[in-house]
């Protein structure tokens, strides 16, 4: 069992997990360790580490443009499993790394899986392999003990939602609206969303089922992930980034948003 399971074991019925997600080497290449660390000190439960890209095509402006800083920053892969290796002295959260598939073919599956799971990653959400196509990473992954989340959507047939659940292990990301990556109004996303997690519920039994998309409040995310194991947040983090970054104190007010989505204040 890896840490992405052992979560969502000791998960209490009345608790949702919260998933957060960051670009790697945003703002800058040397906070990334300080984040991971300050978000689970203030109620995250996984990390999502993004692998900044040039063509991010699920993502949204806000988080287009944290890939973009990052890429100018100098990220790279192997910084990437630095910065994951770094945590790893100090921290047990689950990490998976989310990413296209284009720079991990660049970098070598088999190396890739490897460095990940030596630096201490345990899953990886790659969102433009297809279902169908899985074939290319499964098996290295599962040598290296890298849990795969695949993703579905609103318009994920019934059929698919079963496929992607017996694909994935750990989890599988419910993306809450057809579109991009971003914050949205919570009521808009709230409407529509009951009856696709309804769905989700009926299909997807294998798995633990986290909900994210538009979540950017303690509020939007309880409604959203009512009928979840939990929630995964990420352009409203970087909003709140983008707003502070580089005052002083910027890291304290990140860390007090990340405490009240979890806990409401
Ligand atoms: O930004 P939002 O709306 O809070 O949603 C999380 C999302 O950004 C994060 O999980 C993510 C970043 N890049 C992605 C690409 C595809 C699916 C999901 C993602």
């Amino acid at each position: 069992m890896n840490r992405i399971q052992n979560v969502f074991k000791n998960r209490k019925d009345d608790q949702k997990l919260m998933s957060l997600f960051i670009t790697a080497g945003y703002p800058d290449l040397d906070s990334t360790v300080d984040l991971i660390l300050g978000f689970e000190e203030n109620g995250a439960d996984i990390i999502e580490l993004g692998m900044p890209f040039s063509d991010p095509l699920a993502d949204g402006p806000t988080i287009q443009q944290s890939s973009d800083v990052a890429i100018q920053n100098g990220n790279t892969m192997n910084k990437i499993f630095e910065m994951v290796k770094e945590v790893r002295k100090h921290s047990e959260i689950p990490i998976v790394l989310m990413g296209y598939m284009n720079p991990v073919l660049r970098y070598g599956v088999d190396k890739f899986t490897q460095n990940a799971e030596e630096a201490g990653v345990d899953g990886l959400i790659i969102p433009d392999i297809p279902l169908e196509e899985d074939g290319i990473i499964k098996e290295q992954a599962e040598k290296n003990n890298l849990n795969i989340v695949h993703l579905v959507a609103p318009n994920t047939s019934d059929v698919r939602m079963k496929q992607a659940d017996e694909n994935s292990q750990g989890f599988v990301y419910c993306v809450s609206v057809t579109g991009v990556t971003g914050a949205r109004d919570g009521e808009e996303v709230s409407k529509s969303v009951s009856r696709f997690i309804e769905r989700v519920r009926s299909n997807i039994t294998l798995n633990p089922v986290m909900v994210g998309f538009g979540i950017k409040s303690h509020a939007d995310a309880l409604d959203i992930a009512s009928n979840a194991d939990g929630f995964i947040v990420g352009s409203a983090l970087i909003d709140t980034i983008k707003k502070h970054y580089p005052n002083e104190g910027w890291q304290s007010e990140l860390f007090s948003f990340v405490h009240s989505l979890k806990f409401g204040n």
